[in-house]
């Protein structure tokens, strides 16, 4: 395999964008920003009453599933339409992306490489597969570092998430060794050390859905908080439990609650959940490998007429709602896919009342 050198200036254009009506435009974009989907060396084109919104996939079909289905909740018509366009100036350079497709297209067919990447603040995580040479490797990590902006440190993803604590093993590939860095979203600020404790991005979008839905009222039990992006999310309720067994994750925690001053609102506990005294209306199960396994601890935990949030693994919604309906005397008021986990399974979320 070689890698061939490519243009990195770019003039008129056909760049494939989503249509939306101006009014629906700047949620999509957000969902696109969220989701690496946007791309910024091109600026939004308004005509009528719609916005052309520029895409990095080439084709409808490369979207994410789960991607795809948030956008049309906000806008079901969506339309997508490759137009002519002209580079933004200040930005006017080949995207990470573009240069996957333009030099590992067999790799990315087969999956060996993969096009969609995890940007923690100035952390960037990549997929590509230990049957790719180490200096090819090494050579993507620094087109990385290179091409997205404000990017310190390059990893590849080394294996899948493991363990209770749930983290993954990574490999530095270009950049500093630094695994600490600041992630923002939705408005507030989070430490996060990836390489000591679990966190996506790509469920930004998720604890956005929760935050709007969070009433001042409200009790929230955190049953596996990580460094705590769901009770900080939460932070218009009363009162929020956030639990987690990883110490090290509880020490990110205790930091995120202080920079966000919500010491007043949230009760940090190192401790395992089964192991843990608490009660509230509604409660926050993320953890989709083993949630199955935590169902009677949350129903002994949440109020009659609480929601739980329960987020599990699989091909559909069939096997979280007949364990529930076993269990209990419940009704799912909403579902949704959250983002893709395997090539053929999901993470789902169900909003479930107890009654
Ligand atoms: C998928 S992560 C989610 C973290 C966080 N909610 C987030 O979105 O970033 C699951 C978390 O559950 C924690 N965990 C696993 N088993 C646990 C248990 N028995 N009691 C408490 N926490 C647990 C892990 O340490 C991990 O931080």
């Amino acid at each position: 395999m070689t890698i061939t050198e490519v243009e990195t200036t770019i003039t008129a254009k056909k760049v494939l964008c989503c249509k939306v009506p101006t009014n629906k435009g700047e949620r999509i974009r957000k969902i696109l920003l969220d989701n690496n989907e946007l791309n910024k060396n091109y600026k939004l084109k308004k005509e009528d009453n719609y916005l052309f919104i520029p895409i990095i996939s080439t084709d409808e079909t490369e979207i994410d599933k789960s991607i795809m289905e948030n956008l049309k909740k906000i806008y079901n018509n969506i339309e997508f339409i490759e137009i002519n366009m002209l580079g933004n100036p200040k930005t006017n350079k080949l995207n990470f992306r573009e240069y996957l497709l333009k030099n590992f297209k067999k790799e990315i067919e087969n999956g060996a490489v993969v096009l969609s990447y995890d940007i923690i603040g100035d952390i960037v995580i990549i997929q590509i597969s230990d049957n790719i040479d180490e200096n090819i490797a090494k050579k993507i990590g620094a087109k990385a570092l290179e091409l997205i902006p404000s990017v310190k440190s390059v990893y590849r993803r080394k294996s899948e998430i493991l363990g209770e604590f749930r983290v993954r093993e990574l490999e530095l590939l270009a950049g500093e060794y630094k695994t600490l860095t600041m992630y923002k979203e939705n408005g507030y600020r989070l430490w996060v050390d990836v390489e000591k404790v679990y966190f996506s991005p790509r469920l930004g979008w998720e604890r956005k859905r929760i935050m709007e839905k969070v009433k001042p009222e409200d009790i929230v039990v955190d049953m596996f908080c990580g460094v705590g992006p769901f009770s900080i999310a939460c932070k218009n309720a009363k009162k929020i439990y956030a639990i987690d067994i990883n110490p090290d994750a509880v020490e990110l925690l205790k930091k995120n609650i202080k920079l966000n001053k919500l010491q007043h609102k949230i009760i940090p506990i190192n401790n395992d959940i089964r192991k843990t005294e608490v009660k509230g209306n509604r409660i926050i199960m993320n953890l989709p490998k083993f949630a199955h396994l935590f169902v009677d601890t949350a129903l002994k935990m949440v109020e009659k007429n609480g929601i739980i949030h329960y987020y599990t693994v699989g091909t559909d919604y069939n096997e979280a709602i007949n364990l529930f309906k076993s269990k209990c005397n419940c009704e799912i008021v909403e579902k949704r896919i959250v983002k893709s986990y395997s090539p053929r399974e999901h993470i789902f979320v169900l909003d479930i009342k107890i009654y």
